[in-house]
């Protein structure tokens, strides 16, 4: 029999037209649906619009409204196809694989460097692809499909602005290629037992802080005092700079429970704290979580979520940021 596949599409570039100002998302959901009739030779597509934003303005908000929207025709339909933009596509697949976890049903996120309506495309292809695969008996969870890649909801980044391989899997293979309609998997389903849990809520009051050489501590205080979580982008496996450090241990004594993560600005292979001086120590004393190998967006994607919940003690936390959820973490750090 023939599954029901929901397009829900959000906007990006593969709904964008020229407009006075530069591109920007105006193709509606049915009309997206209107460019791929082969889909229906072997699903029963359907589509809805949420919204038609540039990815640049999706925000957490926008996430909540996904799982809703997922939740709320869950039992109507057999897998789903999210049409996105892909400047924080990488962002929403990492977000939905904590806010939707074991779905047997397929979420798939997708979306184009060019335009839907152009003759040359990577839209159609791309759109075709996500619904071979949302259609496939043997697809579960929240991926990304682009480029005839399926790449995990939590491994995939965005490493081009401009080709059609947008994007890549770091540090994790490939779950499946797609080439013509077949899809060739590497890593096999094992169908997951429980139920699929829905989650609603992220605490974006989070930040970001991208260290650079000779990083001036002025602010690090104020950070502190304003948000819920701070994540540190240090250079090579992880340290902080000693004109840095300083601050950072009288803050964590005014501040104990405040919940700082340590991630790295290499592409590849993660951090590790305890090798060097520089990063062994303080996150020793200072209580440290670091991102090992999961990808930023994953590790900004799990820390809203697992601060979105109840109050926590800071050891829960601990627990939660590393458990393994969608292939997020390979190393254990043995908490
Ligand atoms: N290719 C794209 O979709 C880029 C676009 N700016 C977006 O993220 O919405």
């Amino acid at each position: 029999m023939k599954k029901n596949i929901l397009l829900i599409a959000t906007g990006g570039t593969i709904a964008s037209q020229k407009s006075e100002h530069g591109l920007a998302p105006l193709i509606q959901a049915k009309e997206i649906l209107s460019y791929i009739p082969d889909v229906s030779g072997f699903c029963n597509p359907d589509a809805i619009q949420l919204c038609n934003i540039d990815s640049t303005n999706m925000e957490p908000c926008h996430w909540k409204n996904m799982v809703k929207a997922i939740r709320d025709n869950y039992d109507k339909y057999d897998g789903f196809v999210l049409a996105h933009g892909t400047d924080t596509m990488a962002y929403t697949a990492a977000a939905l694989s904590y806010m939707i976890q074991k779905s047997r049903k397929p979420i798939v996120i997708t979306g184009a460097q060019k335009s839907i309506d152009l003759e040359i495309t990577d839209a159609k292809t791309n759109l075709l692809d996500s619904f071979c695969y949302a259609a496939d008996e043997n697809s579960q969870g929240v991926q990304i499909v682009f480029g005839g890649k399926v790449i995990a909801g939590t491994r995939a980044k965005k490493i081009r602005s401009k080709s059609y391989n947008a994007f890549d899997s770091i540090d994790f293979p490939f779950l499946a290629m797609i080439q013509d309609g077949r899809i060739m998997r590497y890593i096999p389903t094992v169908p997951f037992e429980e139920e699929v849990t829905f989650y609603e809520e992220m605490n974006d009051n989070i930040f970001l802080l991208k260290l650079i050489p000779g990083i001036s501590p002025k602010g690090l205080r104020f950070l502190f005092e304003q948000y819920d979580a701070i994540i540190v982008e240090s250079f090579g496996v992880g340290g902080i700079p000693a004109s840095v450090a300083d601050i950072f241990y009288g803050l964590h004594e005014t501040y104990p429970d405040k919940i700082i993560i340590m991630a790295t600005q290499v592409a590849h292979e993660g951090s590790d704290m305890t090798v060097y001086e520089v990063g062994n120590k303080i996150k020793k004393e200072c209580k440290f979580l670091e991102s090992y190998d999961m990808t930023l967006e994953a590790v900004i994607a799990k820390t809203m979520w697992m601060l979105g919940g109840k109050m926590l003690k800071k050891w829960e936390l601990e627990q939660i940021f590393y458990k393994k959820i969608n292939y997020d973490l390979i190393f254990d750090p043995h908490v």
